[in-house]
């Protein structure tokens, strides 16, 4: 029962969020909470399965009930009422975490997640700064000497954390022989430390939980919550979660799920990338009907992609809960004007497209585009917090709707093959050098959208997908040519040779396997890259 941070244990903050007390609660969680979890996991293999099977997903028969039931969560804390703008991004390093908190947004979603390589270093650090921020204390200087600082002429964002998702390992804990869960490190050394303070500062302490499956998964961050709650001598209920609508089966589970937490929670959110990866993942071997297109032609617009975002919000309205919207890709960049102006205009027409749908506050992956996101919003807003008040009863929509992926208009390009190795593999080097994200192509990558990638290559070959561009069959071999190719590409554009042989080279590896083993489909390619990682 004991537990072993691993080496190396001198990071800056350790001895700050590595105490015996917060390790021994965490541990504790572990104890009571691990073997659910495992069990959960067990289902998800076995629910997909069956669902790639028939080509269907239902709404669950058992929980009818909720579905028609008259019932509403728990009502939100004043720091919660206004989401119109949300910045997310790693709270590593400190630098982010500072722009973040300075950015303007009304929340800022530090993610543990997708936009966090979850290194052992990268981890504590993300820990000392979301304690270190909490307390306002949180300051930096970095190399050239630009000095970072709290402001203080604002109100700083309400602090929403996502810890990893329920399938991460954290391996640098050992707790009775076995790798920590990753989930319950992040939530438990949170909480632990900062729980009780943001409590007092009527500032949270507030989630955000990713990928989830299915409604007893929620149930499981309940009990997790609640018992939480109880062991540190905090009211129940003081724990907000928003959980992130961002695979296919919690489509089908988004009532249950926010019925579950009702007691904690705050809202739902469309989580657009990693519910593309999910529909591909769930349902890559169900023949072609689900080969979706090139990536960059799935939009919001696509009707099963507004079937689900309009879903979403009609739920979560009738159960009193915030809607939020997701990522547009699209990032700014200061030196080039017009890569800038493009990205506001893409972003502000899916920001207004939001708000005019009733969601209540969107996300935005730059401080430059907080403004126009919080003026989108506040064109529809008005003077209002949030538009919970918008029932959207006109909405009406069945399991063939969200399903209705056949249907998707666009094509599979060999230049789009191209492009997904290029970015699976340049992501995933950067990974595992310790970024979470990155703008490519000025577009944001991180682990959701690199997933999607990577599975629409495997797809694709399992299907023997034509090509609308060169008329070639998508194979395993025209693959393996076309990712060397992009890898030497790659060689080319990355002029640091021990970067690209220490991190490319192995990511090149990582996505050969991932792609072209036809037996094995990897559920998460942040599994075989986390053996790496460190
Ligand atoms: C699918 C999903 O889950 S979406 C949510 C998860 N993904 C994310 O959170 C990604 C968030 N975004 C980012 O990480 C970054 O914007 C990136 C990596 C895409 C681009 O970052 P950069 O290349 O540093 O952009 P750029 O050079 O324009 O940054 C300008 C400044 O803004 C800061 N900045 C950029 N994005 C952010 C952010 N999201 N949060 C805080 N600060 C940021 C940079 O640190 C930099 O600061 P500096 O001037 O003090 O050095
Ligand atoms: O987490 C968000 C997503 O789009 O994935
Ligand atoms: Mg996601």
């Amino acid at each position: 029962m004991t537990i072993i941070a691993k080496e190396p244990y001198e990071v800056p903050g350790s001895e700050t969020i590595l105490t015996d007390e917060a390790l021994g609660f965490v541990e504790e969680l572990h104890q009571r909470f691990a073997g659910t979890r495992n069990e959960l996991l067990e289902n998800r293999v076995t629910a997909q399965a069956e669902a790639a099977k028939s080509g269907k997903l239902e709404f669950p028969a058992e929980t009818q009930h909720v579905r028609e039931g008259d019932w509403t969560v728990a009502e939100a804390p004043a720091s919660l009422q206004d989401r119109r703008v949300e910045i997310t991004g790693p709270p590593a390093p400190a630098k982010m975490a500072i722009n973040a908190l300075n950015s303007g947004a009304k929340v800022w979603l530090a993610c543990l997640e997708d936009a966090l390589s979850p290194s052992w270093f990268n981890l504590i650090d993300a820990q000392k700064n979301l304690y270190e921020g909490a307390r306002r204390t949180l300051a930096f200087t970095s190399p050239e000497g630009k000095e970072y600082k709290l402001r203080e002429d604002i109100k700083l964002p309400t602090v929403v954390v996502r810890p990893r998702g329920w399938h991460l390992p954290e391996k640098h804990i050992e707790i009775d022989g076995a790798p920590a869960v990753g989930a319950l490190v992040d939530f438990g050394l949170h909480f632990f430390h900062n729980a009780k303070l943001l409590h007092e500062l009527g500032e949270g302490p507030f989630y955000y939980l990713p990928k989830l499956e299915h409604y007893l998964e929620a149930r499981l961050w309940n009990d997790i919550f609640t018992f939480a709650e109880e062991k540190l001598g905090l009211p129940h209920g003081i724990v907000r979660a928003t959980v992130l609508i961002e695979t296919i089966p919690a489509a089908f589970h988004m009532d249950e799920i926010l019925y579950e937490l009702r007691d904690h929670a705050s809202g739902l959110n469309a989580g657009r990338w990693d519910y593309l990866f999910s529909i591909i993942k769930y349902f890559r071997a169900s023949g072609k009907d689900f080969v979706l297109p090139d990536r960059a032609q799935v939009s919001m617009t696509q009707p099963f992609m507004r079937a689900y975002t309009e879903l979403l919000v009609q739920t979560c309205h009738k159960r009193e809960a915030f809607a939020m919207g997701g990522m547009a890709a699209f990032i700014p960049n200061r030196r080039e004007p017009e890569v800038t102006a493009k990205a506001i205009e893409k972003v502000r027409d899916d920001k207004s497209r939001e708000a005019n749908d009733g969601f209540d506050g969107s996300w935005v992956a730059h401080p430059d585009l907080v403004d126009l996101c919080a003026e989108e919003f506040t064109k529809v807003l008005g003077d209002k917090p949030n538009q919970v008040d918008r029932k959207r009863e006109d909405v009406s929509v069945t399991a063939e709707d969200l399903l209705n992926i056949g249907e998707a208009e666009g094509d599979v390009t060999e230049a789009g093959v191209r492009m997904n190795l290029y970015v699976a593999v340049y992501y995933t080097a950067i990974w595992l050098s310790g970024n979470g994200a990155v703008a490519i192509h000025n577009l944001m990558e991180d682990a959701a959208t690199a997933e999607i990638s990577r599975s629409q290559v495997w797809q694709q070959i399992h299907n023997g997908t034509v090509t609308a561009d060169t008329g070639a069959t998508v194979t395993a071999e025209l693959v393996e040519k076309l990712l060397g190719e992009e890898v030497e590409r790659l060689r080319g554009e990355i002029t640091d040779a021990e970067a690209f042989s220490k991190y490319f080279e192995p990511a090149a590896e990582v996505v050969k396997k991932l792609v072209l083993d036809s037996e094995q489909y990897q559920d998460f390619l942040t599994l075989p890259a986390y053996e790496l990682l460190d």
